[in-house]
C-alpha cells in the first residue's frame, strides 16, 4: 500500500518545506494531483554532438571539441571569468565559465569532451557560455533521455520539481483508469496512469507522443462530456426574460460614427430573437479580430436595461474592463442607465458599494473581469449575461456567472478561427452567429518579416508614424523561464527605443506592475499621450486603439501563429493604413516558411488552416497555437483529430460505462459538478 494520496498536501512529499510549499502555490500547486499534473512545457534532449560550424546563436548544441590553449581566468567586478578555445575537424570556439574556478584544472589544453551549451554573441564573436561538461560515456547515457522542463517561478528551480515529482509518482498510488477497456482499444490509448509517467519522464519520443495524446485525449473527453451534460440541462430552462427591442436600441444604432455591416446586423437580428422568444439564449459570436463584435454586446446589454433588467459584461483582464466600461458609461447615461465598473484590483471599501449598487439595482450594467463571479456579488434581477472570451473557453466562468441569476441569456463573443466542425464541439451548449464580415473602408494590414539588423530601419519608420500623429505598440522578446526576467527586458528595451527616439513619448507595459498602473499607462495610450507603447503580451485581447498603426513583434518565431494574429489585430482598427513588423530572432527555413503565411493572408481562419498544414498533427514540440486556458496540454487546431475521437468517445459512452467512470474517477465527477454547477 502506497502511502501518499493523491489529495494530500505537496508538504507531505519528502524534501518540500513550508517555504517551498508557498512558492509552489504561485504556480497553482497545493496538492500532489497539483503537482503531478504540472506538466513540462518541453523537454531537453541531447541531441548527438555537431561540427562546431554548424552552431547557429541562440541555440542549444553539443559539439565534441579539444582544448587547444590553456584556461585564461579574468576578474570582471565581481565575476570570475575563466575562458579557453576548443576545436574540432570543422572550426574553433571560446567557450566561458562565470565563478567556476574550480574547473581550471579539468580544462587542460589537449583535453578532449563533450560541451554543451547556448551559443551568444559576445563582442561580434559566437561563445557559448556556462557549458555543461561531459565525457563520451557520460554524454552517451543522456542521449537516451529526455529530461523535462517546467514552467517556473521564483524560488523553484526545474530541478526541485523534477525530483519532487518523481518522489510523487513513485509513492502516490495512481489507480485512476476510468475510460472503459473497449475505448481505450479502440483508440489505441495507452493506460492513464503509464501516461502520467512517461509524460513527465518519457522514455523516448515515441512513448511521449503516445502519453501526450492519452492526456489530450482525458482533458477533451472531460470537456465535452461536461458541455454534453451541461447541454442536456440547459433544454430544461425555462425563461422568464422577454426582452423586446425598444426605441432607445434604434437610438443607440442610429447615432453610431457608422452603419454596421451586414453580417452585424445579421447577428443582431439573431440575437433579438432569441431574447424575446421565451427561451434562454445561449449564442456565440465568433468573428475575427476587429470584426466589430463589441457593439453588439452594447447593444443587447442596453436593451436589457430598458427593460428594466440588468446586464452584466465579463472580459478577461482589467484593462478590457476599463476600455468598456469607459466607453459604455459614456453612451448610456442618456439612455438614463447607470453603469459600474467592478475588478479584482478594486480597494475592498469600492468593491463593498458596487456590491450594494448592484444589489439594490442602482446600477444596470456591471462591467469587470473575474470579479463578477465573486459570492459577494448579488445582482437584483440579471437577465443577459455577457462574456468575452477571445481565445479562452472559460465554460465554467461563464456558467458561474449566469447561475447568478435565473438562467439569463447569455451571450459569448470569441475571435478565436475555428472551423465550424471543431465550433460546434467546443461551443457544443452555444447556437452560433458568424460576424464574417470586416467594417467597410479598413486597409489590410501591410505585413513585413524581417531579422533583427533591421531593426533602426523599423525604429525610423515608427518615428515618422508618429510624426504623422499615430501611435505604435513593440511587443518584447518573451522569456519563458520567468515574468521578473521579462519585466526587465521590457524595461531594458524600453530604454533603448527611447535612445533611438528621443523626442517620442515612449512608456512600457508588463504583467508584474500593478492593476493601477497598467490602467494608467493603457489610459493614456488611449489617449495619444503615450506614442510607442512597449509591452508583454498582456496587450494581446481586446484592446482598441484605432489610431495605432503600427505593431512591431521582436522574437516573432516564439509565438504561435493564431497569437500573433491577435497581437496584430490590435492595428488596423481605424482608417488609417497600418503595419505589422515581425521582428525574426533566428534564421530557419521553417521559421520563414510559418511566418510567410502572416505576411500572406489578414484572416485568421486561412491562418490557422495554413499553420496547420505546415506542422502537421503530432508535433509535439512546437508552440501552442491557441492559450486557451481550458485544457493544458491539447490545442484545439493541431489536436483537432484527437478532439473529435473524444466527442465521440463522450456520446458514445453508455449509462453504465458513465456510471463506472464516475465511481473509479471521483475527480472526473467533480469535474462535470463543477463545470455545469449544481448536481449529476
Ligand atoms: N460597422 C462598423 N464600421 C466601422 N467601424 C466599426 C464598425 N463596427 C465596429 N467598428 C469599430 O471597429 C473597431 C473594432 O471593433 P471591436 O472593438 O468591436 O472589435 P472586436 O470584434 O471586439 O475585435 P477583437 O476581437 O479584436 O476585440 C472599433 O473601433 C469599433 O468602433
Amino acid at each position: 500500500m502506497k502511502e501518499l494520496r493523491i489529495t494530500d498536501s505537496v508538504t507531505k512529499i519528502k524534501g518540500i518545506g513550508e517555504k517551498t510549499e508557498k512558492s509552489l502555490n504561485k504556480l497553482a500547486i497545493f496538492t500532489v494531483s497539483d503537482l503531478i499534473r504540472h506538466y513540462p512545457r518541453g523537454y531537453d534532449a541531447f541531441e548527438p554532438p555537431i561540427p562546431i560550424s554548424s552552431i547557429r546563436e541562440g541555440e542549444k548544441a553539443a559539439i565534441e571539441a579539444s582544448v587547444i590553449t590553456s584556461p585564461l581566468v579574468k576578474q570582471v567586478r565581481n565575476l570570475k571569468i575563466i575562458s579557453i578555445r576548443v576545436k574540432d575537424a570543422s572550426g574553433s570556439l571560446v567557450l566561458s565559465w562565470f565563478n567556476m574556478p574550480f574547473l581550471k584544472n579539468r580544462l587542460m589544453s589537449g583535453y578532449h569532451y563533450i560541451f554543451r551549451g547556448k551559443a551568444v554573441y559576445k563582442n561580434g564573436v559566437l561563445v557559448i557560455e556556462q557549458p555543461d561538461i561531459y565525457t563520451r560515456e557520460e554524454y552517451q547515457r543522456k542521449m537516451n533521455i529526455l529530461q523535462p522542463l517546467y514552467p517556473l517561478t521564483d524560488g523553484i528551480t526545474n530541478n526541485l520539481l523534477t525530483k519532487a515529482i518523481r518522489t510523487a509518482l513513485d509513492e502516490v498510488e495512481l489507480n485512476n483508469e476510468y475510460l472503459p477497456k473497449s475505448i481505450l482499444k479502440e483508440y489505441k490509448l495507452m493506460s492513464s496512469k503509464n501516461a502520467l509517467l512517461e509524460l513527465h519522464f518519457p522514455k523516448d519520443k515515441e512513448l511521449l507522443s503516445e502519453a501526450r495524446r492519452r492526456l489530450i485525449f482525458d482533458e477533451f473527453f472531460q470537456f465535452t462530456l461536461a458541455l454534453s451534460y451541461l447541454k442536456e440541462s440547459k433544454k430544461e430552462w425555462t425563461n422568464n426574460f422577454v426582452l423586446e427591442e425598444r426605441q432607445e436600441c434604434l437610438d443607440y444604432e442610429k447615432n453610431l460614427p457608422y452603419q454596421l455591416t451586414g453580417a452585424q446586423k445579421r447577428a443582431w437580428d439573431e440575437i433579438k430573437k432569441d431574447i424575446k422568444s421565451g427561451h434562454t439564449m445561449n449564442r456565440l459570436i465568433q468573428g475575427d479580430v476587429g470584426s466589430g463584435k463589441t457593439v453588439l454586446a452594447a447593444l443587447s446589454l442596453l436593451l436589457a436595461a430598458v427593460n428594466g433588467y440588468q446586464g452584466s459584461l465579463m472580459v478577461p483582464t482589467e484593462v478590457l474592463a476599463r476600455q468598456h466600461f469607459e466607453t459604455i458609461n459614456n453612451e448610456f447615461l442618456k439612455y438614463g442607465i447607470r453603469t459600474a465598473l467592478l475588478t479584482g484590483s478594486m480597494t475592498a471599501a469600492s468593491k463593498r458599494d458596487v456590491y450594494e449598487k448592484i444589489k439594490n439595482g442602482e446600477v444596470q450594467i456591471i462591467i469587470g473581469t473575474h470579479a463578477l463571479i465573486q459570492e459577494k456579488v448579488e445582482y437584483q434581477k440579471l437577465a443577459l449575461v455577457v462574456t468575452d472570451e477571445q481565445h479562452r473557453f472559460g465554460v465554467r466562468q461563464r456558467e458561474m456567472l449566469s447561475g447568478k441569476g435565473e438562467h439569463p441569456h447569455v451571450l459569448v463573443m470569441s475571435a478565436t478561427p475555428i472551423p465550424r466542425t471543431l465550433a460546434i464541439i467546443l461551443y457544443g451548449d452555444l447556437d452560433i452567429s458568424l460576424v464574417d464580415e470586416l467594417p467597410v473602408g479598413r486597409l489590410p494590414i501591410k505585413n513585413c518579416v524581417v531579422n533583427t539588423g533591421y531593426r533602426s530601419t523599423a525604429y525610423r519608420f515608427i518615428g515618422k508614424q508618429i510624426e504623422e500623429g499615430r501611435q505604435a505598440y513593440i511587443i518584447c522578446p518573451m522569456v519563458e523561464e520567468s515574468e521578473v526576467i521579462e519585466a526587465e527586458n521590457v524595461i531594458e528595451y524600453t530604454e533603448k527605443i527611447k535612445e533611438a527616439l528621443p523626442h517620442a513619448a515612449v512608456e512600457y507595459l508588463h504583467g508584474k506592475m500593478k492593476a493601477q498602473e497598467k490602467n494608467d499607462i493603457m489610459e493614456h495610450f488611449s489617449r495619444g499621450d503615450i506614442q510607442i507603447l512597449v509591452s508583454t503580451t498582456v496587450v494581446e485581447v481586446g484592446v482598441n486603439v484605432p489610431n495605432a498603426t503600427v505593431m512591431m513583434i521582436e522574437n516573432a518565431e516564439r509565438f504561435g501563429l493564431a497569437q500573433l494574429h491577435q497581437l496584430r489585430g490590435r492595428v488596423g482598427r481605424g482608417k488609417h493604413q497600418s503595419y505589422c513588423i515581425l521582428v525574426c530572432g533566428r534564421e530557419g527555413k521553417d521559421i520563414k516558411k510559418r511566418l510567410e503565411i502572416m505576411n500572406q493572408s489578414n484572416d485568421g481562419f486561412y491562418i490557422a488552416g495554413e499553420d496547420l498544414k505546415l506542422r502537421g498533427p503530432g508535433d509535439m514540440f512546437g508552440i501552442r497555437q491557441s492559450g486557451d486556458m481550458e485544457f493544458k496540454l491539447g490545442d484545439i487546431y493541431q489536436d483537432a483529430k484527437v478532439l473529435m475521437e473524444a466527442n465521440e468517445a463522450a456520446a458514445r459512452l453508455s449509462k453504465e460505462e458513465l456510471e463506472e467512470a464516475f465511481l473509479k474517477s471521483p475527480e472526473l465527477k467533480m469535474k462535470i459538478i463543477e463545470f455545469k454547477g449544481g448536481t449529476l
